[in-house]
């Protein structure tokens, strides 16, 4: 078994460092790979800086697209899918998050934030479906046509294929965890767009997949 984790980042310079120092410290994790996804900050090279494999993406490609790439550039046979943007992260909740696929027949597990924030804890009971914390076996990547395109429509295009074809999968609550939300990352004009825009974007996933 071989476990990759892969991290797909746009403009997260001040934020991927803490995600980085808790994979890190992850021993059955093989490799990191940072996928920078034509951000225009510093993403990349602080990924760099802390050792780490990076790719770069010359235009923005979204999430779908930069995951892809990562798992394209492994042949791990297990990939841990983390966001750039997780406050509190520790080993322990990605260890917790690997275990359920250790030696069963569990092809996706998904971490839910508990006991972080009002907001993102309620966000994730409400649509558990949303979460980007996954460990998913590569045979799922394999079956999935249009991940590549399909830029916040992932997660639930990767949701929606395991509950058609009873794939066994568990939920990992992951308490005192948050992440940055759009608001608060563009400002509450910018943010809200981008929520409407990734809404649409799991809308139309829907509609192909
Ligand atoms: O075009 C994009 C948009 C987002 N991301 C990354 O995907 C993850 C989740 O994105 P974001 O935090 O914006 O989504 P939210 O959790 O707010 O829905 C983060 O690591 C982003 O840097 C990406 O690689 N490309
Ligand atoms: O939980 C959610 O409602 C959305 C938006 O999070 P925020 O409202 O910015 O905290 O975030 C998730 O959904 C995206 C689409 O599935 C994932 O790509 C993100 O990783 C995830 O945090």
């Amino acid at each position: 078994m071989k476990i990759a984790a892969i991290i797909p980042a746009f403009n997260e310079e001040s934020r991927i460092e803490n995600v980085l120092n808790a994979v890190k410290k992850v021993e059955i994790i093989d490799e990191i790979i940072v996928v920078d996804d034509g951000s225009e900050d510093n993403t990349y090279h602080v990924a760099v800086k802390n050792g780490i494999k990076a790719i770069r993406l010359e235009k923005n490609q979204g999430k779908g697209g930069a995951i892809m790439k990562g798992v394209h550039s492994t042949d791990a046979d297990t990939l841990v899918l983390l966001d750039a943007d997780l406050i509190g992260l520790t080993p322990e909740h990605i260890t917790d998050l690997i275990e359920p696929i250790l030696g069963t027949d569990v092809q996706m597990t998904y971490g839910l934030f508990s006991d972080g924030r009002l907001a993102t804890d309620f966000a994730q009971k409400v649509a558990p479906f949303l979460t980007g914390q996954r460990v998913v076996k590569r045979e799922i990547f394999q079956q999935l046509a249009h991940l590549e395109i399909s830029r916040f429509g992932m997660e639930v295009a990767l949701t929606r294929y395991v509950r058609k074809n009873n794939i066994p999968s568990v939920g990992v609550p992951m308490a005192n965890m948050t992440h940055v939300m759009k608001e608060e990352k563009l400002g509450l004009f910018k943010g809200f767009s981008a929520r409407l825009k990734m809404y649409w974007e799991i809308i139309k996933i829907i509609k192909i997949s």
